[in-house]
């Protein structure tokens, strides 16, 4: 069977799928991940009937990074036998200023993404070594790479430029914006589910181990919570979100640190991790009756609704709210607690349909209907990609 293989590389997972074409027809074969990267590492992958074909745990040492996580996942997929490889879909976090549509890799693209790493330490290094590995092993099918930034690019330029002089604008010190393939992807299932919301004024919570949330109006991005990197808006994971820039002058000027360790600080110990001092996985600090874990989680629900607020403020009020990603669809706590701090807006949870992982988990009377909606960025990666291999120049 023809097939397409689409990776997404996140900060804590790494998702790959298999996915058939026939035409233009994409039927999804096999759906994996490994997530729990450094923390608890697993390896999962399922056929399409959702018939498991791996469940595997690793020591965290085993699996304690993104490379060591695709060479267990290609050993995985080696395994495989009856797809004829016919192109590779890549997510790549950061498309700069140049890429507002997915791009076909050659060495010239590639290089012009390598430029931006330092912009998505990361992320970008992680996106861009399965594209050389597959360059490598593979030189005659096709690469694309479908970027987190491309849903974001029509936002007006008052709203993604930083108030500094124009010279930086225009050598791209701009708000981007991520998380773009899953909120494309919503965009696109909202006006099935919900198709009347979808054409009104709708915030999207995008809470994984990268959080940010997204105003959606008619379908498109108008603003986002994350900037000209991923550290921007939400706390997460293993980063702060909004942060004021002086605390980095601080930093440097006064505690004398380098340039790389507060990188490091930023981009790896810091958001969950470092305010509860426990663990940078949401489930750990739910679980955990550690005070600094409640205060990391208070953090995170005060900081999501804060945001909420700024966005409603950008599309004049909301109609829906959506959860997705890790967090967004998992933890009933999580979306109570924020849905809580919405009611001022309009929004009321069933907490029965809460609890039970309903689809819409606001009641029948709620001014603004509330949806969890599962995100599927493998899916638009996969979309994107037979498109461009279909008709490259178009
Ligand atoms: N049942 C759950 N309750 C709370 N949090 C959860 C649950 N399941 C997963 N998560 C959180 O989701 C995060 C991963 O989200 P995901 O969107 O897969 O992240 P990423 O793609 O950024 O690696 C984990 O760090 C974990 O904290
Ligand atoms: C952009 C980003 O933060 O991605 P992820 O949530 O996958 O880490
Ligand atoms: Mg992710």
């Amino acid at each position: 069977m023809d097939a397409l293989l689409v990776v997404n590389a996140g900060s804590s997972s790494l998702k790959f799928q298999v996915f058939g074409i026939a035409g233009t027809d994409l039927t999804r074969q096999i759906r994996g991940k490994i997530d729990g990267i450094g923390t608890r590492p697993r390896l999962q992958a399922a056929a399409a009937d959702g018939v498991p074909l791996i469940d595997q745990t690793y020591d965290a040492k085993a699996v304690r990074d993104l490379p060591t996580a695709i060479a267990e996942a290609r050993r995985w997929l080696l395994t495989l036998e009856g797809f004829k490889l016919r192109a590779v879909g890549h997510r790549v976090v950061h498309g700069g200023p140049d890429y507002v549509r997915p791009a076909l890799i050659d060495a010239g693209v590639l290089d012009r993404l390598a430029s931006y790493q330092d912009l998505a330490p990361l992320h970008q290094p992680n996106n861009l070594a399965p594209i050389r590995l597959a360059m490598e092993i593979n030189p005659d099918v096709p690469q694309v790479a479908c970027f987190d930034t491309a849903f974001h690019r029509g936002h007006a330029e008052h709203t993604d430029c930083y108030a500094l002089p124009r010279a930086f604008y225009d050598e791209g010190v701009r708000r981007y914006g991520f998380h773009g393939l899953s909120y494309e992807y919503i965009a696109e299932r909202l006006r099935k589910v919900a198709p009347q919301a979808a054409q009104g004024r709708v915030i999207v919570a995008h809470l994984g181990s990268g959080a940010s949330m997204c105003a959606l109006r008619d379908g498109r991005s108008i603003e986002s919570t994350m900037g000209f990197t991923a550290l921007d808006g939400l706390p997460m994971g293993t980063r702060p979100g909004q942060l004021d820039p002086g605390v980095v002058l601080y930093l440097i000027l006064q505690k004398g640190m380098k340039a790389q360790a507060v990188s490091d600080l930023l981009y790896h110990d810091a958001g969950l991790k470092g305010l509860s001092g426990l663990s940078n996985d949401m489930r750990d600090l739910l679980a955990s009756d550690d005070p600094h874990a409640a205060l990391a989680i208070a953090h995170f629900v005060y900081r999501c609704v804060l945001n909420a607020g700024m966005l409603a403020a950008a599309l004049g009020g909301i109609d829906a709210f959506v959860f997705t990603a890790g967090v967004g669809e998992n933890s009933a706590a999580i979306r109570a607690r924020i849905v809580e701090g919405l009611a001022w807006l309009g929004a009321e949870l069933d907490p029965a349909a809460n609890e039970a992982g309903a689809a819409l988990i606001s009641p029948a009377g709620s001014r603004v209907a509330v949806h969890v909606i599962p995100t599927d960025e493998e899916l638009m990666i996969a979309r994107h990609t037979l498109a461009l291999i279909s008709a490259p120049n178009a």
